[in-house]
């Protein structure tokens, strides 16, 4: 007596698709979701999917069985299987391209994007509740009407026995699809994989294509890429689950004001990202000049921000002074609740500045500091309120860059930690709590990973072998690529000697006028100053052959995996030292760091994730064998907590916090 079957989720979220936790269970691999989709596609009553919320992954591909489907206004729809190393393995690959065509099933499946409704603009707003579904690019073929018309056959309602629409030009638009899907992938298999899924259900029936999609889905089920993923996926949502024992938090909302200090590079990121997550800021700087200067860069991202989005400029509302205002006006200080400081990496400019502020600002106003390595103690002496100041890390471009390393002082209060993992939040960043050393975890970590990279040099090889071998790992840039878009000018600790190995080289390529991108000249050579394209530069090779002449170095072939491993592995062995000192919460806390603001490859998990997949004591005996010899260089010297975990069994990353015997940080 049924007449029709309504598939729906509960509390207003239709589903996340699987639980990404059993793909890694062996005993939940058995569970196959695709015949239970084929199942409900076949079936003789009408079934409906009524999608609220989210309908990711399987639960799209339980959507795309119904014979129709209706959504609310709100509905989020995608098939983000890619990002966790996957793909849509119940039959979403071949039923998507039947229902939308294949170039927007193509870039939703290998881009992983979550779409949100498009309703066309002549449709009736009768039922604002529920819609037929619609999606950008989609053809009609989505807008059902949401009445099922009695004794209508269900037969052209089921997509598998739909054709795939055909394109004029099906195999160059393949060919061209898939240049761009390798171009993107940076090593990362899933895409490409994807990629075949779909390729299959233009080119089989559905049933071999279904085939296919299942031997691809198990390529990649098994491919350590997607456990990867899977991980680091887990990782993001633990480390920004920061809480304090006290459960202190401090919300912001839309009436608390916040003031970004200086508008340099960083600045004007910062008041951007500000913009572009609605809370009102005052922009401040010292002097007119640069205030203007400030001013007109701050706009011109915020109309390229405003482009990229829907009625862009009239939700930025970057115009009105009551959310974005300009000013040198120190007096402004006085009624603000939170300020960003980004001026210059300078100490005694820092300290002068938060004395001021500290004397300025209302009593509960909390000071972040932006810097990438100066002593947030030694900042916040200069206040009377250390208890309220912290260092916020913002990574260039700051209205781009996902990360934020939220650094703790001596006398950091828990409010101003959960202020800051709070703003984070609200600018829709990755924060991550970290504490105070020189370079915090990231640039600590990223210290004796560049210095490698120079030593290798003196010692035989080039910047572009150095460059290739980093990016063929899945980096997006090399360290020499990276130094020259960053400018050989803009300091990196690593050249300062401590008794120590240490490098020249980058001072010399500046004192030849060789700044990197910016003066055409680096480690590589541009087609003019400010181009973007590397390419090798004969003089900087003659320039190294001098350079190893005059001292005597001993020029060898540096083959690629000890290129790999001296980079890699040296910024791994500074991880093991910064999880002993306590100076982040967990091996966890680095990956999410180095993914979000370093262009570490996603699919390897993150750096200390990736060394528990080498294998902790494979990493330890290349750091020894180098370590012996270059005695000289304390960054192959390995770490006490590496060894003691090579010592204890090599026991999972999830263990290794409970190998310190002190308490690790002081929250
Ligand atoms: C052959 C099979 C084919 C099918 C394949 C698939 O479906 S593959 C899957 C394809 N689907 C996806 O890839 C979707 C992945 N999920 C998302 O994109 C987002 O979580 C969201 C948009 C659903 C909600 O965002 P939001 O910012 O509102 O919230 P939030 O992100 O903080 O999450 C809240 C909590 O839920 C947890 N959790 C969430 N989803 C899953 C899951 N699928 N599994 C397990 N757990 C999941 C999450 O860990 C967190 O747990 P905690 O830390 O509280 O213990």
């Amino acid at each position: 007596s049924v007449k029709a079957v309504m598939i729906c989720g509960e509390n207003g979220k239709f589903s996340a698709g699987a639980d990404i936790k059993g793909f890694s269970s062996p005993k939940r691999r058995g569970i196959a979701l695709g015949p239970i989709v084929s199942l409900i596609e076949r079936s003789e009553k009408p079934v409906v999917a009524a999608i609220e919320g989210v309908a990711l992954g399987g639960g799209l591909e339980v959507a795309l069985g119904c014979h129709y489907r209706i959504a609310h206004v709100k509905a989020r729809m995608g098939l983000p299987e890619v990002t966790i190393g996957l793909l849509p393995g119940a039959e979403g690959t071949q039923r998507l391209p039947r229902l939308v065509g294949v170039p927007a099933a193509l870039d939703m499946i290998t881009t992983g994007k979550v779409l949100c409704l498009v309703i066309p603009p002549a449709w009736p707003k009768t039922h604002e509740f529920l819609l037929p579904m619609y999606l950008p690019d989609v053809d009609a073929l989505f807008c059902n009407s949401i009445f099922l018309p009695p004794g209508q056959p269900l037969g052209p309602r089921r997509l598998s026995l739909k054709p795939v629409p055909k394109l004029p030009n099906m195999e160059a638009f393949l060919s061209e699809a898939l240049v761009k899907v390798k171009k993107q992938a940076h090593g990362c298999l899933a895409p490409e994989l994807c990629f075949q899924a779909v390729k299959a259900a233009t080119e089989q029936p559905f049933a071999d294509g279904v085939r296919r999609e299942q031997e691809l889905f198990n390529v990649l089920l098994t491919s350590g890429q997607a456990q990867a993923l899977q991980y680091a996926f887990f990782a993001e949502r633990a480390v920004q689950k920061w809480t304090t024992p006290s459960g202190a938090s401090w919300k912001i909302s839309d009436s608390v004001s916040l003031l970004s200090l200086g508008l340099g590079t960083m600045g004007r990121g910062i008041v951007t990202s500000l913009v572009k997550a609605k809370i009102p800021v005052v922009a401040l700087e010292q002097d007119l000049e640069y205030l203007n200067m400030g001013r007109k860069a701050v706009m011109f991202l915020l109309e390229r921000e405003a482009m990229k989005m829907e009625q862009g400029a009239q939700t930025l509302d970057f115009h009105n002074p009551a959310r974005l205002q300009f000013t040198v006006d120190f007096d402004v200080l006085r009624d603000v609740d939170l300020v960003i400081e980004a001026v210059f990496e300078n100490m005694a400019l820092k300290k002068e500045i938060f004395h001021k502020l500290s004397r300025i600002c209302k009593p509960g106003a909390f000071l972040c500091t932006n810097t990438s390595a100066l002593n947030i103690n030694e900042i916040a002496s200069a206040t009377s309120r250390p208890q309220q100041v912290i260092g916020t890390h913002f990574f260039s471009p700051a209205h781009v860059m996902k990360l934020l390393e939220i650094i703790y002082g001596h006398h950091t209060s828990p409010t101003t930690i959960a202020t800051a993992m709070q703003l984070a939040k609200v600018l829709k960043k990755v924060g991550v709590v970290v504490g105070n050393c020189f370079g915090f975890a990231g640039n600590r970590m990223m210290f004796p990973y560049a210095q490698q990279a120079v030593f290798l040099l003196e010692e035989g090889s080039r910047p572009e072998a150095v460059d290739q071998v980093i990016e063929d790992f899945g980096f997006r840039i090399g360290p020499f690529r990276m130094s020259d878009l960053a400018g050989l000018d803009v300091g990196t600790p690593a050249r300062q000697r401590h008794g120590h190995r240490y490098s020249p080289l980058p001072d010399l390529l500046c004192e030849n006028g060789r700044f990197g991108q910016k003066t055409g000249k680096g480690w590589y050579q541009y087609e003019k100053a400010g181009g973007r394209t590397a390419k090798p530069d004969p003089w900087l090779h003659s320039f190294l052959s001098q350079y190893r002449d005059t001292h005597r170095i001993k020029t060898r072939f540096i083959d690629q995996e000890e290129i790999l491993e001296r980079c890699l592995f040296s910024l791994i062995n500074e991880g093991f030292d910064i999880l002993a000192e306590g100076i982040a919460s967990g091996p966890e806390h680095l990956d999410v760091i180095y993914i979000n603001g370093y262009g570490w490859p996603k699919h390897r998990g993150g750096p200390m994730f990736y060394a528990s997949t080498v294998g902790l004591s494979r990493i330890l005996a290349k750091l020894q064998k180098y370590s012996e010899a270059h005695p000289d260089v304390p960054g192959l010297q390995p770490s006490a907590f590496l060894k003691k975990l090579v010592a204890m069994g090599n026991p999972p990353l999830k263990e290794w916090m409970s190998y310190l015997s002190r308490p690790n940080n002081k929250l």
